[in-house]
């Protein structure tokens, strides 16, 4: 075993207690900065008494990192961090910190998107970038995009105690996007949108609930709001090499399949509306039936109708030639609906309402299918509508197309999650890791747009998300550091400082 430093991997014959004393005197003794640090870690113990530094960053300072994360909320009883509010701003100030702890040069850019970099070895050639988001949905599970920032930092921050991270052959970057979810103003990906040089002008004028824009909000908190800071934000293609993003699954596959990662295939593309049913607000007691123009009840029956199309798209598709290479089988296949939000007003139990307004989340991996999908649900829904004498508005609020991985990349990624695998199976072969299709969306989809993208999903138990329910095993969380780990140290060119520990 070649060691690094006098104090990193297994050291034999001390105990326990000599072993600490030493290295506090040592850690006193010495005035640099970075040692005092790598003196604690190395005398991290494990459950065996084996000093394991790997297991001490990759899992269990990991997991202690996105517990701390997880209370960082706007709400008191839940957890929630929507684009640029209190809680993400502080969010970011952490992952800042555990940047810089990890040894990465750090800056915030102007659409709040945290960024940690290692140069390596050449440091103007094109970076690899690594990322996931720092916002939740409300009511959040406490690992949906935490887990990819924090696997990121953890398997730098190995590599730069080890003396690893200036072989690196290239830039690595770590990115905390600001906006994944979309749930302050309903369009996903602003952080990384931006990044990607997708992200239109127009979005500086989109309003959340309480009437602020994100031109507001940005003000508010970075200072500037113009167009040019949104255009200067964009990446050049040539300066990136790839990018990388580990999140959790989901989805219940890896938990049925009985593994702890996956490689991701491809992401299916999601649109969003929202509908708004007008009608004739008016008294719950004296108006009769036969003349009401209810928009809640319309608004029942398009749900319902949604409902309908989503789950027996052949019942109501015909393929033309606008949509003439996609295979109904591929649609219904991958074809998802929702309607997460509903509100109406006045809202009162005793008056008819005026407006009702819904959303709906539409989801496939076949981007012609799920236009075809919402050009005959929008022509049923103003048809009910008609027939009902209430007026239907159909907005669009966010597209993203179906994205495909990289192949060249999902091999490199599959490689480092079996190696990681088989790591934590004591050396054992697994069974291959599995490749799955996302049916959420990820900030990789905008960066697809930038470069190449690949990802590897995380088994989450009974794939609950969106949820406090959401769940990750510590050996996991573990499992995620090391196939990071592995990946970056197949970025490391000739041995810089072998190290097996
Ligand atoms: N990973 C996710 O949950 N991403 C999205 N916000 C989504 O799929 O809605």
């Amino acid at each position: 075993m070649a060691r690094c430093g006098p104090f990193l991997g297994r050291r034999r014959g001390y105990d326990a207690v000599t072993a600490v004393v030493f290295a506090f005197l040592l850690c006193l003794i010495v005035p640099s900065f970075r040692l005092p640090r790598l003196c604690f870690l190395a005398f991290a113990e494990d459950g065996s008494g084996r000093r394991d530094l790997r297991r001490v960053i990759l899992r269990d300072e990991a997991t202690a990192r996105l517990n701390v994360l997880g209370k960082i909320s706007d709400a008191e009883d839940h957890l929630e961090r929507t684009f640029m509010s209190p809680a993400s701003l502080r969010a970011g100030n952490q992952i800042h910190e555990w940047m810089e702890d990890a040894g990465m040069r750090t800056w915030n850019d102007g659409m709040g998107n945290v960024h940690g970099r290692v140069d390596g070895r050449n440091p103007s050639g094109k970076a690899l970038l690594i990322g996931s988001h720092l916002d939740t949905v409300v009511d959040a599970g406490i690992f949906d995009g935490s887990l990819g920032l924090i696997s990121a930092i953890s398997a730098l921050k190995l590599l730069n105690v080890t003396g690893k991270s200036s072989g690196l052959e290239r830039p690595v970057e770590v990115i905390a996007f600001s906006d994944e979810e979309g749930i302050r103003f309903q369009s996903t990906f602003l952080g990384s949108a931006a990044i990607a040089g997708i992200l239109p002008p127009s979005i500086l004028n989109f309003a959340d609930r309480s009437g602020a824009t994100v031109r507001d909000v940005l003000m508010e908190t970075v200072g500037d709001t113009s167009e040019k800071n949104l255009r200067e934000l964009k990446y050049d293609p040539n300066s990136v090499w790839g990018y990388v993003e580990v999140h959790i699954e989901q989805g219940p596959v890896l938990e049925w399949r009985g593994l702890p990662l996956g490689i991701v295939s491809g992401i299916a593309g999601q649109t969003r509306l929202r509908v708004t049913v007008r009608g004739s607000q008016g008294h719950a007691g004296t108006v009769p039936m036969s003349m009401r123009q209810d928009p809640m009840p319309a608004a029942a029956e398009l749900i319902v109708l949604l409902e309908s199309l989503c789950k027996h798209p052949v019942d109501f598709l015909s393929f033309d030639e606008y949509c003439k290479d996609s295979t109904i089988e591929v649609l219904a296949n991958s074809l998802v609906c929702t309607v997460g939000e509903i509100s109406s007003w006045p809202s009162a139990s005793n008056v008819i309402p005026g407006r009702v307004s819904f959303t709906i989340d539409i989801r496939a991996m076949e981007d012609k299918g799920r236009e075809a999908v919402i050009y005959e649900l929008s022509s049923r829904m103003y048809k009910t509508c008609d027939r009902r004498s209430v007026i239907c508005t159909i907005e669009r609020k966010h597209d993203a197309n179906a994205v495909k991985c990289d192949p060249e990349l999902s091999t490199r990624l599959k490689l480092a999650a079996q190696t990681a695998m088989k790591e934590m199976n004591g050396g054992m072969d697994q069974q291959e890791v599995p490749v799955l299709m996302s049916g959420a969306g990820h900030d990789a989809m905008a960066m697809s747009h930038l470069t190449k993208v690949g990802m590897i999903f995380v088994r989450c138990r009974g794939g609950v998300s969106h949820s406090p329910e959401e769940h990750v095993l510590d050996d996991d969380v573990w499992a995620a550091g090391l196939a990071t780990l592995t990946f970056l140290e197949s970025q490391i060119g000739s041995p810089f400082c072998v190290h097996t520990m």
